[in-house]
């Protein structure tokens, strides 16, 4: 049967990257979307703009949510200090199967739990499962219609501290209006919007951090 986007997307890796470079995994991966096939990678444009976000952070602990073939994943892994604790959840298993192939092939295997499941029920596992207390750092990049609940679940099940930093992928397109409205009307959200385009295109996107308050 045919092979997915996520399966070639991995062979053009394997082929292409250097093992153990991320970078070359990263250039790999972007190359193949920009002249094989488009994919919903957070791409170089708005990673670059990630990378800066998670290097001003410099986070003890990370969350991402929506793996999918673990770019974003490599891009964060690469900056991160020694002793960081880095979790992503990816319900899709073909996904979480190509992501920690991907993640591998960069070195990066020892650096972040890929985990399957869905954010809905792992949120509430953090703490029991993972020891986690509160994230330093999450990045949101799953179903667009999960933000604003995902968000609400961190502030029930108290991850979030005076000063987490959320950075959402896609707030303009494919689009999180009601979770845009949520932090931007919170008085517990400090929020900038990054101005950027849809990855590998020339439509608008952008990416939004909002820092809890407390
Ligand atoms: O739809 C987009 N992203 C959704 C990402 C979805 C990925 O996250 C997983 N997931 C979903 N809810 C989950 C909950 N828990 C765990 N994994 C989950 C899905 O199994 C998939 O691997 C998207 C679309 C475009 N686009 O131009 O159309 C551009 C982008 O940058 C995008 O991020
Ligand atoms: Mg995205």
């Amino acid at each position: 049967t045919r092979s997915t986007r996520p399966q070639r997307m991995l062979k053009a890796v394997q082929k292409n990257a250097t093992k153990g470079n991320p970078e070359s995994v990263i250039s790999a991966i972007d190359y193949f979307c920009k002249h094989s096939e488009w994919a919903m990678n957070v791409g170089d444009e708005k990673g670059s703009i990630l990378d800066s976000v998670v290097t001003e952070v410099n986070p003890s602990t990370v969350l991402e949510l929506g793996t999918y073939c673990g770019y974003s994943t490599v891009r964060i892994a690469r900056l991160l200090s020694p002793g960081t604790k880095f979790i992503t959840l990816e319900f899709n298993p073909a996904n979480v199967t190509v992501a920690r192939q991907i993640i591998a092939h960069a070195g990066l295997q020892d650096k972040v739990t890929v985990v399957e499941g869905s954010s809905g029920d792992l949120i509430p596992q953090m703490k029991e499962r993972f020891g986690i207390t509160t994230f330093d750092f999450i990045f949101l990049d799953h179903w667009k219609d999960r933000y604003l609940p995902d968000i609400k679940l961190f502030e029930e099940c108290g991850l979030l501290r005076k000063g987490s930093v959320l950075l959402a992928d896609n707030v303009i397109c494919p689009g999180a209006p009601e979770y845009l409205e949520y932090v931007r009307n919170s008085p517990r959200y400090e929020n900038r919007y990054y101005p950027a385009h849809l990855e590998y295109t020339k439509v608008e996107d952008g990416l939004e951090k909002s820092v809890f308050l407390g």
